[in-house]
């Protein structure tokens, strides 16, 4: 029996760069959470504690401070390509890199100043191993409301069954959102906002029988829309909410006042693909 290291990879996480623009007296602002993680022949160090390809995480931070200076951000996903295809191509022992940036939004107030915005966070993953590069951009943390349009019935009963069946609810949920591009340039800002109003578009619109139903809705508009995307997965918790009884006050209580649910909440989960989508990479699964 022997005992041997297993897949490993290692990087610097949550490097935050707020990169500010000055191309007149209206600036610009950019707010980047960016998380690298490296793999390829790193067994030297973990065998032996020989360090010899280990490029410290400390450089991989400096690397994003000196790019964004060097190169600036257009969008996450070139600022990630270009990282990512910076260390495959300088470090010989490193084959793979992943690259996962989160993008903070921020309102213009005026020429220099700005307001958080904090309905929702973009997310860009770049992935470069041997096989090919695939981005995958997508958001997380927006939340959405549809307070008629929504029913839940028909389903099976057993005995721990309690749910009424209803043909009235409110339908609320996060989302959080992932899509794959079939190749590796596109214009990252358009597509992106072209995939966020699909989705809000199509939550709006469609008339739902269950969130399951809600889901194939959003990422069939996403596909349908973005013929540079070749699949989405899409996380969906049912942010229930339940109608207060008010009766104990001798109150109706006719579809106005919910009590919020927290948790526990259901999870609907699932992928929408095209059926001439190209592979993804392993990393897309996990
Ligand atoms: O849209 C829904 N899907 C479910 O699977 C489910 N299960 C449940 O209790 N309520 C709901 N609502």
């Amino acid at each position: 029996m022997a005992i041997v290291l297993g897949s490993n990879r290692y990087g610097k996480a949550e490097v935050r760069l707020v990169r500010v623009t000055r191309p007149g007296d209206t600036h610009g602002l950019v707010d980047l959470n960016v998380s690298i993680a490296l793999s390829g022949d790193l067994a030297a160090t973990h065998l032996t504690g020989d360090n010899a390809g280990v490029l410290p995480t400390d450089t991989m931070k400096n690397t994003v401070y000196a790019f964004a200076r060097e190169h600036g951000v257009t969008s996450p996903e070139a600022f990630g390509l270009l990282l990512a295809r910076h260390f495959v191509t300088t470090q010989e022992q490193v084959t793979g890199a992943r690259i996962s940036i989160e993008s903070y939004g921020w309102e213009r107030l005026g020429p220099h100043s700005f307001r958080r915005a904090g309905d929702y966070v973009r997310t860009a993953r770049i992935f470069v191993t041997p096989d090919g590069t695939q981005v995958v951009s997508g958001l997380e943390n927006l939340v959405l409301l549809n307070s008629t349009a929504s029913e839940f019935r028909g389903f099976p009963r057993d005995k721990y069954t309690t749910l009424a069946e209803t043909t009235e609810r409110i339908l609320a949920t996060e989302v959080d959102a992932r899509w794959r591009h079939r190749g590796d340039s596109a214009d990252w800002d358009e597509s992106f906002e072209g995939a966020k109003d699909a989705l809000v578009n199509a939550f709006v619109n469609t008339y739902s029988a269950s969130l399951q139903q809600t889901l194939f809705s959003m990422g069939t508009r996403v596909l349908d829309s973005r013929t540079e995307l070749a699949e989405i997965r899409l996380a969906l918790p049912n942010k229930h909410h339940y109608l207060a009884d008010l009766s104990p006050f001798d109150l109706e209580n006719p579809g106005e006042v919910y009590i919020a649910g927290d948790r526990p909440y259901g999870l609907i989960e699932g992928t929408v693909t095209r059926d001439d989508a190209p592979p993804a990479s392993s990393e897309w699964y996990l």
